[in-house]
């Protein structure tokens, strides 16, 4: 066929390097830039691929999101804006494992047992976020929708969710908002300004937000989409991209992992500040006190106030909808007690990775999901979204009810629901504590997070780790999770687990425990130095060794 000689012709200009072996990760591929050229190449292909298979339009993200400037990576996204199923990131891996001589071989492998019609249509959307790197890697990617007779368009720079949202407008033909980051600028501000339009006495300080852009995508879009919020949210933008590095000492990864401010930015006392992400999925939430202590509100301390609120709202609004909250093992013991046992939401713990907890939220009619790290959203039922939208439109309901449910529509309109959304969480937060009249420190004081750690520790062969019960226990290497039980029943409220990373080649090991007198924390210290040295006690699992 024509089509498999241009992929050949193609392919030869982007080689894969021998030897060389890639695993689809937690969400895509991501390693240093050099050596992404190929892989690329052929995520076009597979995404055309995709597109022919699901007869919709497809998206190809080229970010590594929150890593270093030199690393680059991959992301697929599935036609309702979703991450792409998990049989299709085995066509991935395989596909991009292929040596140059098999590729086309892969191919129809995937064509063969995906069915393919190879005369359907394909459309491909591409995104692009602020590395060096990725002009080049995303023209890689429309080479491989080209060479495979797929249509493409180039969204050029746009945040990851920007993407996720541009390919959920398309396929719904513009039922979630025009393709177009003009629509997406337009959908959310206007919800917001909705939202927060009747709260009144917002002070200035109230409406100011200090934000740091991680030097990336997020700092640029947040100055494009300024003028649509009309001074309702006034944002001081730090760490723009203009002088300093992508995610260097900044952004929301190192400020929820290092738990400091991220540098470039001057935080007044109490001043109400957030960091995004290299590619604008996460956000995370922080101040300092008067005494210069820092405190941080993650995905958890989100995932409370948004969940609250929205049960809030259902029950004003006499909607009998039932709401959960989706974490993983990362969630503070403290943000889980209080979800159980003071709001009475149902809880549910998933595996690492929005793509498990985006589907467990789907289970319910409002599924609130967030990691620890900031990355989440809310999903709403096609039934919860039609009652509440009856309701807003009923002439017959009290003033109370419809109120209620005015606001649970607009806020509806402010969330992004494909995917896990730093400009949409920054909106959404924003009208809660607008409508709520509450600060920061407020906030903060809803509980009190568990003191908490977590390392990362480089062994010979991570995958020897295999976990159970989401992600909670260690089934092997034999006696590992036996120790951990050991360590943590000397500690109050302790809780500790080991799994392997997913997107780097490390173990993550985390703790937490009850240290309210200040000499406990010191154990706390011991059980992470002790499980640390734990697995660098060479030798005592096979495969193991540093
Ligand atoms: C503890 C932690 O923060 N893990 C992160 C990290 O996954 P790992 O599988 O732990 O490497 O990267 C994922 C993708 O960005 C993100 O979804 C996840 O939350
Ligand atoms: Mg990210």
């Amino acid at each position: 066929m024509a089509q498999f000689q241009e992929v050949l012709k193609q392919s030869a200009l982007h080689p894969k390097p021998a030897g060389l072996v890639l695993q689809y990760g937690t969400s895509g591929f991501r390693t240093n830039a050099k050596q992404l050229d190929h892989i690329m190449f052929r995520m076009g292909l597979l995404a055309t691929l995709r597109s022919k298979k699901t007869k919709a339009t497809i998206g190809v993200m080229v970010t590594a999101s929150h890593n270093p400037e030199e690393d680059n990576g991959v992301k697929l996204i599935d036609p309702m804006g979703e991450m792409v199923t998990q049989d299709w990131e085995e066509h991935a891996t395989q596909l991009a494992n292929a040596d140059q001589e098999d590729l086309l071989t892969a191919l129809k492998n995937i064509i063969e047992k995906e069915a393919i019609n190879m005369s359907q249509e394909a459309n491909v959307f591409v995104g692009k976020d602020t590395r060096s790197s990725s002009a080049s890697l995303s023209q890689a990617v429309l080479d491989g929708v080209s060479a495979l007779g797929g249509h493409s368009k180039d969204y050029g720079l746009v945040t990851t969710p920007q993407l996720h949202y541009m390919v959920c407008c398309q396929n719904t033909q513009g039922k979630y908002g025009e393709a177009t980051v003009e629509g997406y600028y337009t959908k959310f501000c206007q919800a917001f300004i909705q939202l927060t339009k009747n709260t009144s006495n917002r002070t200035d300080d109230q409406k100011h937000l200090c934000l740091d852009g991680a030097n990336g995508i997020g700092a640029l879009k947040v100055r494009e989409m300024e003028s649509h919020l009309k001074k309702e949210l006034q944002i001081s933008l730090n760490n723009d991209g203009s002088k300093g590095r992508l995610n260097h000492q900044c952004g929301a990864d190192y400020v929820k992992v290092q738990q400091k401010p991220p540098t470039g930015i001057k935080i007044n006392p109490g001043e109400r500040c957030c960091s995004f992400d290299g590619d604008a999925d996460r956000i995370v939430y922080y101040y300092t006190d008067s005494e210069g202590t820092f405190h941080l509100l993650d995905g958890d301390k989100m995932a409370t106030l948004i969940s609250t609120f929205l049960k809030e709202l259902l029950t004003q609004a006499g909607l009998d909808l039932k709401i959960a909250v989706v974490q993983t093992a990362y969630a503070n013991g403290s943000s889980t007690h209080y979800l159980e046992n003071t709001m009475k939401v149902l809880v549910r713990c998933t595996k690492t990775g929005v793509k498990h907890l985006h589907h467990v939220a789907q289970e319910f009619d409002v599924g609130v999901y967030f990691e620890a790290n900031g990355h989440g959203t809310v999903l709403f039922s096609k039934a919860a979204e039609e009652k509440i939208q009856q309701l807003a439109e009923d002439t017959n309901v009290n003033d109370k009810r419809k109120k209620a449910a005015l606001l649970l529509r607009n806020t509806i309109n402010v969330i992004n629901q494909t995917v896990g959304d730093a400009i949409s969480d920054m909106l959404l937060i924003e009208a809660i504590l607008a409508i709520k009249g509450m600060t920061i420190q407020q906030w903060d004081t809803i509980y009190t997070d568990l003191p908490n750690r977590q390392l990362k520790v480089k062994v010979a062969d991570r995958r020897v780790i295999d976990t159970t019960d989401a992600e909670r226990r260690a089934v092997t290497p034999a006696g590992l999770q036996e120790a951990i039980d050991n360590l943590v029943k000397k500690y109050r409220q302790a809780r500790s687990f080991v799994r392997p990373s997913g997107t780097e080649d490390v173990v993550r090991v985390y703790a937490e425990a009850d240290t309210q007198v200040r000499n406990l924390f010191s154990k706390l210290s011991l059980l992470l130095i002790l499980m640390a040295v734990l697995l660098r006690l060479k030798n005592i699992w096979k495969g193991i060794v540093l």
